[in-house]
């Protein structure tokens, strides 16, 4: 929370007019709101989420209230979804209702006033954005064009492994710099100083804005609190310097000659962008400068720390279950055998490999609650009512450890994906890592290689050990931006040979 000593008086008098206000507006639903924990005035539930991680708090409440909870935070109506149940008759019945999303302080100042592609609320300018993702900017054809950038990408740090060899290695400061490098290439073509400040920038951005902001609880309020809000102020200044450094490479891109001789095949996604504005520009939607770097800034928050932390959790829980460890290893060693290196050509072939991600991705989804969402209009579900407005939170992490659709839940058990349709495209809503419906994360194909890669790498060049001492990895969760790991992920990589 960002509310300090020094504040403690406006705050009393915020809460005051908000009383004041509450008591005059308030009116009652028709049909009851759905069951949940008894609420306090002025701050609703927020004591019951304090102190833990939301994602297993709300577990623990929907365990006692149910998979269709209501929670009241600030002055927000909030709805917690726990069941694959409740998620289809979301998508079958009110599938266009629940659509939106939120808008809260981040999404403003980062997303450019909520018109990047994550934010931007339902409609004709999201479904444009949408249509030049699905068919330019994250299709399996351009996917297919950045394949020379993560193979680089992914044999630099291999290499990098190699010069620490028999010594502890820091994965969790190894990997996320390969999945932001890849997407730095694919967006901007190149990695310069500039683009390391961007990531930089974007990084430290990220940590703020994920601090709950006071105003996001309490929106009717937000013209007294935002002028006075520390953290707002912070945000908003680091996201005015990645948006000049922004204009800088843009600037760049259009200074650029048309097309070169390899036409599309060669173009980044900020020439994609570009060209695809300038295709649009006598459309009744357009592109502005803005909605493209709100889209380019989606592809990297997007595209970075969820696949670095997927690979993480993926080698925590291989180094605990050695015997996943070796039939991973040795399938990527059969398949690849003494070609000396691993590249997507025979990704087909690893099907334990993508088994162990999937059951990574049930255990660990990096966004355990997804994106937000907002219901458009009231709506009933199971005979609840669910006020216009209210926020979506569904839990995907408890959902893929729900007893009853997965048998030994709790246990990593990667068989259970060998020789199993389930996939997380959002066909199957007891395991939605990616989301579900018309919102599903569209990144899917530009993930998937990535963490193909960067794992079965690091599983086909090194047998890997436990630092002295340890017998274990810990696996303590930390929550924000993704749930990932809130410790180092240390371990020793010893070079793998054929002939060992
Ligand atoms: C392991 C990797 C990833 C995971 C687990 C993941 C997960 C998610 C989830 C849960 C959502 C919200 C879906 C919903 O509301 O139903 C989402 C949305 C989104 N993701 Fe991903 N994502 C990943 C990788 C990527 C990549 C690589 C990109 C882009 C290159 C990307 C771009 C986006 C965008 C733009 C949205 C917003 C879509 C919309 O609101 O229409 N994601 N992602």
């Amino acid at each position: 929370m960002e509310i300090q000593i020094p504040y403690s008086i406006i705050f009393t008098f915020i809460c005051f007019l908000f009383l004041i206000r509450k008591l005059s507006n308030s009116k009652k639903p028709s049909k009851p709101l759905p069951p949940g924990p008894p609420k306090l005035p002025l701050i609703g539930n927020l004591h019951q989420l304090a102190g833990s991680l939301p994602h297993r708090r709300l577990r623990d409440l929907a365990n006692k209230y149910g998979p269709l909870m209501y929670l009241q935070l600030g002055e927000t109506s909030n709805v917690v979804v726990t069941s694959p149940e409740i998620v289809k008759e979301i998508t079958k019945s009110h599938d266009q209702t629940f659509t939106n999303r939120p808008k809260i302080l981040v999404s403003e100042i980062l997303a450019y006033n909520s018109t990047d592609m994550t934010f931007s609320p339902y409609g004709s300018y999201w479904r444009l954005l949408r249509k030049i993702c699905t068919l330019e900017l994250l299709s399996v054809k351009r996917v297919q064009t950045f394949r020379k950038i993560r193979e680089e990408e992914v044999s630099q740090a291999v290499k990098f492994i190699g010069e620490h060899e028999g010594s502890p290695v820091n994965l969790g400061k190894i990997i996320p710099p390969i999945t932001s490098s890849i997407v730095a290439r694919a967006a901007f073509g190149k990695k310069t100083e500039i683009v390391e400040q961007i990531l930089s920038t974007i990084e430290y951005t990220l940590e703020v804005a994920s601090a709950f902001m006071i105003s996001d609880l309490y929106p009717s309020l937000k013209s007294i609190i935002n002028p006075i809000s520390w953290a707002r102020y912070k945000v908003a200044k680091a996201h005015r310097r990645v948006d000049s450094l922004l204009d800088t490479i843009i600037d760049d891109h259009k200074g650029k000659k048309e097309i070169d001789v390899d036409g599309e095949a060669n173009e980044d996604l900020i020439d994609v962008l570009l060209r695809v504005q300038k295709q649009n520009s006598n459309n009744e939607v357009t592109l502005t400068l803005e909605n493209i770097k709100g889209v380019i800034l989606d592809i990297f928050v997007g595209g970075t720390e969820t696949a670095a932390t997927t690979i993480e959790w993926a080698m925590s829980e291989l180094m605990n279950h050695p015997e996943a460890m070796k039939k991973a290893q040795a399938e990527v060693r059969s398949v690849y055998g003494s070609k000396g290196y691993v590249d997507e050509s025979e990704f087909h072939q690893l099907k334990y490999v993508q088994a162990v991600l999937r059951e990574t991705l049930r255990l660990h989804p990096p966004g355990a609650l997804l994106v937000p969402r907002e219901n458009s209009e009231t709506c009933e579900i199971n005979g609840y009512e669910i006020p216009a407005n209210s926020r979506v939170l569904i839990n995907a992490w408890a959902i893929g450890r729900d007893p009853n659709y997965w048998s030994e839940a709790e246990k990593f058990r990667p068989e259970r994906f060998v020789d199993n349709a389930i996939d997380y495209k959002g066909g199957n809503l007891e395991f939605i890592p990616f989301g579900f419906g018309r919102r599903i994360c569209p990144g899917i194909s530009f993930a998937a290689p990535v963490l193909h890669l960067i794992l079965s790498n690091l599983l086909y060049h090194y047998d890997w050990k436990f630092p002295k001492g340890t017998s274990e990895i810990e696996m303590a969760e930390a929550f924000g931006a993704t749930v990932r790991r809130k410790n180092d992920l240390c371990v020793v990589p010893i070079l793998y040979s054929a002939n060992n």
